[in-house]
């Protein structure tokens, strides 16, 4: 079985004053019998990792490479060393904001690898391919291009995000999200598949119940501890 695992991706959101965020959500699950993992923006990676007890931190990003002259970006094996075990690539507001390809999701996904953090590797549809009926055309080339080799569950996380449902209040019926997912799975038998789009905690159950979900990215309602914690409290119970 994979992983069930509730993920939060606070986007560009949060200062240290936030932590108390983190401090409510570990002292609501003590002992979560799913991962919790919340990604903040870089600048609280570290504080996080001290303040977060049993949950898990990640990174948003990290370049494909180790080290050099890449101002303002945050090399994976930095990420590793500030406390995160994963780190989300291939969000489709990087590959929107930063013209990421693909192949540079995948390069990121191998230096995740390399300095031992999970990488979260997020694909989806716009609007425009779902009215298209290309969908799955959509994430086939999505999945060939940015999973690297030697995926695992151990290393390896799914994010499946439809575009036109991030932010958005609209969630796609669980027949789409169940389409996709077992399309995911046929691929990848062994990894965990993570739907990320408007989930709360009023739909969090019903998506939880489609064959192959297997957690959540959420962002909204992840910044907030009462928000995000009946999340984790419904993959508990799934
Ligand atoms: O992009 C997302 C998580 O990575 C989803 O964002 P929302 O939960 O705010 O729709």
């Amino acid at each position: 079985m994979p992983r069930k695992i509730a993920a939060g991706n606070w986007k560009m959101n949060g200062t240290a004053a936030d932590l108390d965020q983190i401090k409510a959500l570990a002292s609501a699950h003590p002992s979560p019998s799913v991962e919790i993992l919340i990604c903040p923006p870089a600048t609280l990676v570290a504080h996080m990792a001290d303040a977060a007890g049993p949950i898990k931190v990640g990174g948003q990003d990290c370049h494909a490479e180790p080290s050099g002259a890449h101002t303002g970006d945050i090399a994976a094996p930095m990420l590793a060393a500030a406390g995160a075990t994963a780190v989300i690539v291939g969000h489709s507001e990087r590959r929107t904001d930063h013209a990421e390809t693909d192949a540079i999701v995948q390069a990121k996904a191998r230096a995740a690898h390399a300095a031992g953090l999970t990488a979260v590797i997020c694909i989806g549809e716009t609007l425009q391919e779902r009215e298209a009926g290309t969908t799955l055309s959509v994430i086939d080339t999505q999945l060939s291009g940015s999973v690297p080799e030697g995926a695992s569950d151990s290393n390896t996380v799914i994010a499946y995000e439809p575009l036109w449902a991030i932010g958005t209040g609209k969630v796609p019926t669980l027949d789409q999200i169940a389409e996709v997912h077992a399309h995911i799975r046929a691929k990848h038998t062994d990894l965990a598949i993570l739907y990320g789009g408007s989930v709360k905690g009023s739909n969090a159950t019903e998506i939880f119940g489609v064959p192959h979900v297997n957690g959540a990215l959420v962002g909204g309602a992840s910044l907030k501890a009462n928000d995000f914690s009946p999340i984790v409290t419904a993959l508990e119970n799934a």
